[in-house]
């Protein structure tokens, strides 16, 4: 492909636009209730309401009367790189664009100062070395260049290259909509480029490029899972800094990782996985032996955090492939076979602590266990005396006055010490290996003394979800998109709003920030969603209940937040409903506060922190 094709792969189909200039006066969008909006010719203007005719999916000449308010004019243009040149601005008019230039092939359009992205969930041809030389190229000789994810990643490098301020790319869409994928693509790019800023031979700028590459593949194993959105969904937020100097080479990175997703670990939603690392270390990308070396077997339909979701296997992964990989970029990050075995060691822990089998006796608050099997193989991993770690989640010890005694706890406290167990030592893991990978990429140390460097970061957070049953974890991502989208709006629509009375156009004001803020402000107000129910954490027997009691009473009156009702055709229980940019959102309050603690028992860490070495 040379730079011509290139041009004509990215540039709109003319022959439509006139087609359409054509017709305006007469054509609008009426709502449709399977495409959203359906394009007709008004055949008669009855006041409020109008008469419209149009080919109807059978190919027979329709028509219908439609209320003129639900109505929307079509725009002169459809294919503009921009949708902010569309003559009409309205929802009909901006997806009819998105979606014309979609089936052409140009998933990339620009939205003013922002380049949306349709995701094409297949391989399209935009994206390539040649690709890449394209936007380098066009970046010197265009002001604008063609939308692209390419486009975004250039004008950030010039930023650094040409202004010598860092550059901040912001990644922000639903759950599935290509928000991982595009960040690759960026960076890939900002590699791709920082290489050929140097015209002579470094020779550790190459490893770095790779190490860089490496941390992504190794982290997306530990933090990414199946969905029913998204085969591949971040259950985390990532922050990337690039460090670059001032010849443009690439000096370091930095990857700061938000909020995983623990609660994954011990517990699926229907029709999800838990993260890829558990499902890779069963496949056949790991020897049988070393496998049996960890007390596994190769079933993970057999384990019961593996298989709540019901969805174990799914045709789109392929975990043996993947698992391979994550061992190679582990090794290509320095770290050692030691290191290697001791993360599966601390994966296979978590697989077989929820193993364990724990009861309770009748009429009594005192738990056991029920087998020492899966105990005794949890406790030679971790090298301490199964009966202390069974003490620790049976019958922790407490303090009254000067004494220590130990008190037996129910069933119920036992099993939620367990999950504690599970995703503590898997949270710590973690957070250890994402060190581990900072300190192979970070080489900030070594030059910043000396060098004057400026760098790009590229936000890509968990995208907004609506699932069946939406929990704390929901409500905690949906918060950071409502505040990511405020951000938007503020860049770009109050910018060019000021730009525009700026240069004195004639323009009806909007109040972008109001619409949000009323969510924020209920979730964040001094009595809001977030204060009370850190309240209820601090008090001594806090609850689910007498937190819905308190955020009903407090925050009914506003209009974006409401006690659910309940129908009997739901199957999930909804206790509240909170409105969204995106939409309005049931949540289910059921172990908010728990959640919220966060809390490990000591009695458990104590144990953990021994080394009974027996
Ligand atoms: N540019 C693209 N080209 C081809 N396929 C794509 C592209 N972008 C996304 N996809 C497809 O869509 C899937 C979901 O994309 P991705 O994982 O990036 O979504 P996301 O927005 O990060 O979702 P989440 O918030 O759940 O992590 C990918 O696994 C891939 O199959």
């Amino acid at each position: 492909m040379d730079v011509e094709d290139i041009g004509r792969l990215l540039a709109p189909p003319p022959a439509v636009i006139s087609r359409e200039v054509n017709c305006v006066e007469s054509r609008i969008w009426i709502p449709d209730t399977e495409t959203a909006f359906r394009m007709c010719n008004v055949v008669a203007d009855k006041g409020d309401e109008l008469i419209v005719g149009y080919r109807g999916d059978q190919g027979f000449y329709e028509k219908k009367k439609v209320k003129r308010s639900e109505c929307q004019l079509t725009s002169i243009t459809h294919f503009c790189d921009d949708i902010c040149n569309l003559s009409e601005l309205n929802d009909a008019s901006v997806l009819h664009s998105l979606y014309s230039r979609y089936t052409n092939g140009l998933i990339h359009t620009y939205s003013g100062l922002f380049c949306v992205v349709v995701n094409p969930w297949k391989n399209v041809p935009l994206y390539s070395k040649k690709m890449m030389q394209f936007f380098k190229e066009q970046s010197k000789v265009q002001q604008i260049m063609p939308p692209h994810i390419y486009s975004v990643a250039q004008l950030a490098y010039d930023g650094i290259m040409n202004g010598g301020t860092n550059q901040s790319i912001l990644i922000t869409g639903e759950s599935g909509a290509g928000k991982t994928e595009n960040t690759k693509k960026i960076i890939e790019y900002l590699i791709w480029s920082a290489r050929n800023a140097c015209s002579f031979d470094s020779s550790s700028e190459p490893q770095l490029h790779s190490e860089l590459l490496c941390a992504g593949t190794a982290l997306e194993a530990f933090t990414n899972a199946r969905t029913v959105h998204n085969n591949n969904s971040s259950r985390i937020g990532k922050f990337i800094r690039i460090d670059f100097d001032d010849t443009g080479k690439l000096q370091s990175a930095q990857i700061e990782c938000y909020i995983l997703e623990k609660s994954r670990i011990v517990n699926q939603n229907e029709g999800d996985r838990n993260f890829h690392i558990f499902y890779q270390l069963l496949s056949t990308a790991f020897s049988n032996d070393f496998r049996e070396m960890l007390g596994l077997r190769a079933d993970p339909a057999s384990y019961k955090i593996l298989k709540q979701g019901g969805n174990i296997v799914d045709p789109n992964i392929n975990d043996c492939e993947h698992g391979i990989e994550t061992q190679e970029a582990l090794s290509r990050l320095g770290f050692s076979e030691h290191e290697k075995r001791f993360i599966y060691q601390i994966v296979a822990i978590c697989i077989l602590m929820g193993e364990v089998k724990f009861c309770e006796r009748q009429g009594l608050d005192i738990s056991y266990i029920d087998g020492q099997n899966e105990v005794e193989a949890v406790c030679s991993i971790l090298k301490v005396k199964s009966g202390n770690l069974i003490d620790a989640l049976t019958q922790p010890c407490i303090r009254i006055g000067d004494k220590v005694i130990r008190k037996s706890q129910n069933l119920k406290k036992t099993l939620f010490s367990v999950a504690a167990l599970i995703k503590v030592l898997y949270e710590r893991m973690f957070k250890w290996i994402v060190a581990r990978c900072n300190s192979a990429i970070d080489k900030r140390s070594a030059f910043t003394e000396s060098l004057h460097s400026t760098y790009i970061g590229v936000l890509d957070m968990a995208g907004f979800e609506i699932m069946k049953t939406n929990s704390f974890e929901q409500f905690c991502i949906n918060y950071t998109n409502e505040k990511l989208q405020q951000f938007f709006n503020h860049f770009l629509f109050v910018r060019e709003q000021t730009e525009y009375m700026e240069e004195q156009l004639e323009w009806n004001h909007i109040d972008y920030d109001d619409e949000l803020q009323v969510t924020i402000d209920m979730i964040e107000k001094p009595i809001g969603l977030l204060a009370l129910l850190q309240e209820e954490c601090l008090v001594p027997n806090g609850s689910e209940k007498a937190l819905l009691e308190k955020l009903i009473q407090n925050l009914s009156s506003t209009y974006v937040f409401a006690k659910s009702k309940q129908s009997s055709r739901n199957t999930s229980v909804s206790h509240f409903t909170v409105i969204h940019y995106a939409g309005s959102i049931p949540y289910n309050i059921d172990g908010w506060v728990e959640k919220n603690r966060d809390s490990v028992d000591q009695n458990i860490l104590d144990v953990l922190s021994r080394d009974d070495a027996f």
